[in-house]
């Protein structure tokens, strides 16, 4: 089966590529925790969650991605960027980063 080989191995560089997106996407939020923190500003920011939540619901349309599953990733991700900034605000280093060894 080379064509399942060669569709995998596609799917592997798009996972890996997604890997790198992610962590520089948490690179920048972890500088915006910061700047939150500094500033004694709130971890979470609903306003700008919703406009970005309408933001990407339609580029995954126009992408024929399904919104609700869009909606449900970036609900995730920014889940555990608001854990993050809640421990930044705390005095903690974010898990999974340097500041954690
Ligand atoms: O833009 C911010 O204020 C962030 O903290 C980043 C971010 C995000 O990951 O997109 C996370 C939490 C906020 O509620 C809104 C957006």
């Amino acid at each position: 089966m080379s064509e399942l080989l060669g569709i995998r191995s596609s799917i592997d560089n798009i996972d890996a590529a997604l890997i790198h997106l992610l962590a520089e996407r948490f690179k920048f939020t972890q500088q915006v925790g910061r700047l939150k923190a500094t500033h004694g500003l709130p971890p979470s920011d609903p306003d700008r969650e919703r406009r970005q939540i309408a933001r990407l619901r339609n580029l995954a349309v126009d992408a024929h991605l399904d919104p609700a599953f869009a909606e449900k990733w970036f609900n995730f991700v920014v889940d555990e960027v608001i854990q993050h900034h809640v421990e930044l605000a705390n005095g903690a280093g974010a898990p999974g980063t340097a500041d954690e060894l």
